[in-house]
């Protein structure tokens, strides 16, 4: 991509249409719009929210092709009513105000490169409920997309005991679940993801298969046996010694034979690319005091210093430049 002066100015003002979807989320205008088509006076009393302002929102809204104006009326369309509306069950507005809440801390990004450390506190900690819920079940609006590919190309056969570490409502542990019917498993977050993952399990129908166990990784037993430990998209919210220290605890718990898989957004060894885990470095910095995005060999680094053999990176091509490392003890 060659840089133009358009592009550049583009980009200097990029924040505005994700604003716009995150505005719209977060007064729940798509849901309400979903039940019936309204008029900007209408919506703005159900809301509680100044008509004039609402009416921009809508036409913005509009002119980005989330709604489609009739007359004077506002209506949802196909796309939006599936992935939009909060009673439907695709719905991404999770991971969307996920995005809303840690816009914030982006646009003080000059401040922790000032100072070297987080502007904002830890999505996993310290939140109100609206932000927790969007934390933890935006992961699951991300994973779910993203499941099936992954399970498709990890061999659990033969597998029993799984540990979902730092496995937040347990996307993962339920489609190795499904996919495996002889496999138990384990999910181990923070004690505050509880209702989360317990919700989540059940509607899937798998609570006696999967059980909840809370604390914390750093500091706290995580149990052993387990003969596979999937630890997805934690490590990057810490920094290099932590991680070496939950890599060698993970690697601790597994029985002789089992398998450690981590999944990250994995940074070339140049470090420039792929552009998202190079922006994640950054989203980490203004939200954790240690956290980045690693490197495919600083991964297997921590995986051998932890005296686990055969480390290898699944050839997998996932979005966003997650990638999956596996290693045996
Ligand atoms: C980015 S989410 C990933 C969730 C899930 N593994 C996935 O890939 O969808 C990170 C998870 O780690 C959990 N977590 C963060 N620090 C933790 C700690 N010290 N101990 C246990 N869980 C932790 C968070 O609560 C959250 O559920």
């Amino acid at each position: 991509m060659t840089i133009t002066v358009t592009k550049l100015l583009k980009m200097a003002s990029g924040c505005w249409k994700p604003c716009t979807l995150h505005a719209g989320v977060k007064l729940d205008v798509f849901s309400h719009l979903t039940r019936s088509p309204m008029t900007a006076e209408d919506l703005a009393g159900l809301l509680e929210v100044d008509t004039r302002a609402l009416d921009m929102l809508l036409h913005a809204l509009t002119a980005m092709e989330l709604l489609h104006k009739e007359e004077n009326r506002f209506r949802v369309t196909p796309f939006t009513g599936e992935y939009l509306d909060r009673q439907s069950p695709n719905y991404l507005g999770h991971l969307i105000l996920h995005h809303h809440f840690i816009a914030d801390g982006w646009n003080r990004l000059d401040e922790a490169v000032r100072q070297g450390g987080p502007v904002r506190h830890r999505s996993s900690r310290n939140t109100g409920n609206l932000e927790r819920e969007s934390f933890i079940m935006g992961m699951f609006n991300q994973a779910f997309r993203i499941a099936p590919e992954v399970v498709a190309a990890v061999d659990l056969s033969n597998r029993r005991r799984l540990l979902d570490l730092a496995g937040g409502p347990g996307t993962y542990a339920i489609h190795f679940c499904r996919q495996y019917p002889e496999l138990t498993a384990t999910i181990f977050d923070l004690p505050t993801t509880r209702p989360f993952a317990e919700q989540t399990v059940a509607r899937y129908g798998l609570d006696d298969r999967i059980t909840f166990v809370g604390g914390d990784v750093v500091t706290d037993p995580i149990g052993s046996d387990f003969d596979v430990i999937w630890l997805s998209h934690l490590l990057h919210s810490e920094g290099p010694e932590v991680c070496a220290a939950v890599v060698a605890k993970a690697a601790a718990a597994l029985t002789s034979g089992g398998m450690l898989l981590i999944q990250e957004f994995i940074l070339d060894n140049s470090r420039i690319a792929p552009i998202h885990p190079v922006l994640f470095s950054l989203n980490m910095l203004i939200g954790t005091p240690e956290g980045q995005a690693y490197t495919e060999g600083e991964l297997a680094d921590m995986m051998s210093r932890a005296g686990l053999t055969r480390i290898q990176r699944l050839p997998l091509d996932l979005p966003n430049g997650a990638g999956i490392m596996l290693a045996v003890r």
